[in-house]
């Protein structure tokens, strides 16, 4: 037969083995391109011959091999080859000619191998494959089945291909070798050759392929391949002991075996392996038993959670719903308001109260499905969702999940999250959610989830329908120093080692870290001060105990620590807030000047309206980067102002510039709320006559003059209260609204309700006003 040749000076390729063979001679490169490269793939695997260099000559016998692939790359402007070749045949060359020569094949001849031999040879094989499996797992494979099947004639050739440090001259003549006992007989030897210093006394080869005669192994002296058996060993029991529901335990079995059949180092062994370590660590079939309480519920949130009397309520009755329908599903609760308000901690005393683990997914920022879904296994680095991740992490199937800032999902380019979550959600879809990586159903349905949100207006209207929103307002002063002082203050001390009798907080210190230091709806921030006073303190303590007195600190060096606004100041640095800020706002008002009120996702706002007039043409210019839905409110405002021009006796000169202006430029600020304070301020500078300074206002305006109900009511009244306004005026369809805001605060609040714009103007302009007149 004729095959082109390539002539090798290293190395020599057995049968069934593989080779990478760098091409660069010119003798070789040439072969390549006539015969391999530019031969086209369509005519299936190109055979060759591998011809060894011997001195100076070309050794007679040589290996027939297939071309598997030709990789080529550019280097030094130079094409490089590598050829992948797989061994086919022993054969001995008629003539050697270049580029190609004439082979005879060669076949083995099968004679009688002794039994000791073939035993020991077996033995020394098993060996081979202990070594071969921590290097080579493909390898160690194809000799593991060779193995099985007794092969003895390809056996001697896959273990002298392994066998490392072989002169090529014996290499050569094992090549030239076609009685099978003699290369049985060489290769047996120069595995000994190769064992002899290497005791491996405890292998569990005989685990692996039965050996007739060989010896039992201690346990204690484990190997690679032993511990390869204790980690499917211990695999397969994780597996038993997860209790896999019949539905996918045929799949996850499949893929068990398919792992023990596979080397332990290969990538795709560590991929399948840690793949069914997750699915072996899920709680399938555990979960734990809800223990609803009513009464047990109640004294927990009561003691947890200071006010949010319709908040607890709430959450009471969906607890008292739970225990007596056996039903699972029903409403998915979403916890909305301001930050730090306590939602988070709600959630938490709820699975306290029901007996269940609590796991917390944050969804802000989250823009792609796989997040929620997880990869599909194919992808490199794939990870299961978070969901999954909860479950794991909660160890049973039926804990509370939070998952938090829903409205802070975004769509992504690769698939929308909050569609996944719907199915997440869903409870006709979730008893068998499919997460990509893990691809095997898993029953979500006694799954409780939470959701919390800071804007709802954010959370996608289909996502948003699944849920029952419970509305959490921020907090006033008033509440916040009884959430300081009742829940705060007992939680920070034992967290800083102290007790009542090292630090005692006076209300006017805690009242002055309220007003001076936090302006939040929540109260994160003042327990971040009340945690800076705790830190104080405990140096404090520590200096004492330790007897450390200098003449600078000798006065602080007393017990109790009393927090006063003193050391309030020492500690926290100088106020960042004040009343001051609004008095130099009230100080600041002029006629076309009023306070409206906004809603932010971070609670209520004091806003100061600014308008001014020049004369001109007309036209009006607004500032402080206003959405349309108010531009269209000043809009509004002004044709109102114009149509009634002559009922109120106002000289309001078509030719006057408006300027309409709400500061804090750089936040954006939309709605149609703001209608009242805009026709205020616009009444007020065309007549000149201030608008009372004390007085917030919020509401949507009409053209006819009618004031509009507006949302964020609670949030708005609490936000004036918090900046240190007494009085507001609003709608009068909020009159409900207003009624929920909480005792304190409504007790402090002086309210007018009003329908008109007519009412509106009467509740808020200066009776006396002594501003000057905008004459035009
Ligand atoms: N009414 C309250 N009574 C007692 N502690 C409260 C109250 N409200 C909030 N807290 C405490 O304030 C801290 C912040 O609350 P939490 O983390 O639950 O806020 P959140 O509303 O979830 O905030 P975010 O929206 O930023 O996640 C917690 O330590 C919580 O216990």
């Amino acid at each position: 037969m004729e095959l082109p040749v390539l002539l090798l000076s290293n190395g020599v390729l057995m049968p069934e083995a593989k080779m990478r063979i760098p091409v660069r001679s010119k003798f070789n490169l040439e072969m390549l391109d006539r015969f391999v490269v530019n031969r086209g793939m369509a005519q299936g695997k190109t055979m060759i011959l591998i011809a060894y260099r011997e001195d100076k000559d070309v050794y007679p016998y040589a290996t027939v091999a297939s071309v598997e692939q030709v990789t080529c790359w550019q280097y030094n402007a130079h094409t490089q080859y590598t050829l992948h070749v797989v061994g086919v045949s022993r054969a001995k060359i008629e003539a050697f000619k270049h580029p190609t020569c004439t082979v005879k094949f060669l076949v083995d001849i099968h004679g009688d191998v002794s039994s000791e031999i073939e035993t020991a040879f077996l033995e020394n094989c098993n060996r081979m494959l202990v070594y071969l499996s921590r290097e080579n797992t493909e390898a160690a494979y194809r000799l593991q089945k060779l193995l099985k099947e007794k092969r003895l004639d390809s056996l001697s050739d896959a273990v002298m291909s392994h066998l490392n440090a072989i002169p090529n001259s014996t290499l050569l003549t094992f090549l030239s070798t076609v009685d099978v006992p003699k290369r049985v007989d060489q290769a047996n030897a120069e595995l000994d050759k190769m064992f002899k210093n290497i005791p491996l006394a405890g292998v569990q080869i005989e685990d692996l392929i039965p050996v007739k005669g060989t010896r039992r192994i201690t346990p204690g002296n484990r190997t690679h391949l032993g511990q390869k058996r204790s980690e499917e060993d211990e695999l397969e029991r994780k597996l038993d002991e997860a209790q896999l529901p019949d539905t996918v335990k045929e799949r996850v079995l499949q893929d068990y075996e398919k792992l023990k059949k596979m080397g332990t180092n290969s990538q795709e062994s560590h991929v399948l392996r840690s793949y069914l370590e997750l699915v072996a660590s899920l709680p399938w079939n555990k979960s734990t038993t809800d223990q609803i309480d009513i009464s047990i519920a109640r004294k927990a949130l009561e003691d947890s959670h200071e006010g949010m009397k319709s908040v607890k309520t709430r959450v009471l009755e969906f607890l008292a719903v739970r225990k007596l329908s056996d039903a699972v599903g029903g409403p998915i609760l979403c916890f909305s308001g301001p930050p730090g308000i306590g939602k988070t901690s709600v959630a938490r005393a709820i699975a306290t109260a029901l007996g269940r683990k609590f796991e917390r997914i944050s969804l802000g920022g989250i823009r792609d499905e796989s997040d929620i879904r997880g990869h599909r296994r194919t992808y490199v680095g794939a990870m299961h969702g978070r969901i999954i991740q909860a479950i794991r992490h909660a160890g049973s199937k039926n804990p509370l999940i939070l998952l938090d800032e829903v409205d802070k999902l975004y769509a992504g380019v690769s698939g929308s999250p909050s569609a996944a979550l719907l199915e997440v959600l869903d409870p006709e879809q979730n008893f068998s959610f499919v997460d990509h990586y893990l691809n095997l159903p898993f029953d979500l349905s006694n799954v409780l989830f939470i959701a919390t949100a800071n804007d709802t207006s954010n959370i996608e209207p289909p996502l948003l329908d699944r849920m029952e929103l419970i509305e959490m307002t921020g907090y006033s002063t008033h509440e916040k120093l009884r959430i300081v002082e009742n829940h705060i203050i007992p939680r920070q001390l034992p967290r800083h080692g102290l007790s009542d009798d090292c630090i005692e907080f006076e209300m006017a210190g805690l009242q002055h870290i309220v007003n001076g230091y936090t302006k939040e709806a929540g109260v994160r921030q003042l327990e971040r001060c009340v945690a800076a006073l705790c830190r104080h303190a405990a140096l404090r303590v520590a200096e004492v105990m330790n007897g450390d007195c200098t003449a600078d600190t000798f006065s602080d060096l007393e017990l109790p620590v009393i927090v006063d606004i003193a050391l309030v100041e020492k500690v926290l640095g100088i106020p960042k807030f004040s009343h001051f800020d609004l008095v130099t706002q009230m100080k600041a008002f002029r006629p076309g000047v009023c306070f409206g009120l906004a809603w932010t996702p971070f609670g209520g706002e004091l806003m100061l309206i600014e308008t001014s007039g020049v004369k001109g043409k007309g036209e009006v210019s607004m500032t402080g980067k206003l959405g349309d839905v108010l531009k269209e409110s000043v809009s509004v405002a002004r044709s109102w102002l114009r149509a009634n021009v002559e009922r109120y006796k106002l000289e309001f000169s078509e030719e006057m510039d408006i300027h309409v202006h709400l500061p804090a430029g750089a936040i954006g600020k939309d709605g149609p709320s703001a209608g009242c304070a805009l026709v205020l301020a616009l009444f007020s500078l065309v007549a000149g006559r201030n608008v009372r300074n004390d007085t917030a206002v919020t509401g949507e305006i009409s053209l006819s003059g009618s004031v509009l109900p507006v949302g964020g009511i609670k949030e708005k009244v609490i936000g004036a209260h918090r900046a240190g306004l007494r009085r507001v005026t609003l709608p009068a369809s909020n009159r409900n609204h207003f009624e929920e805001i909480e005792d304190g605060v409504r007790r402090e609040i002086d309210v007018v309700f009003v329908e008109t714009i007519d009412e509106l103007l009467t509740a808020m302009m200066e009776p006396h006003s002594l501003g000057y007149l905008a004459k035009l």
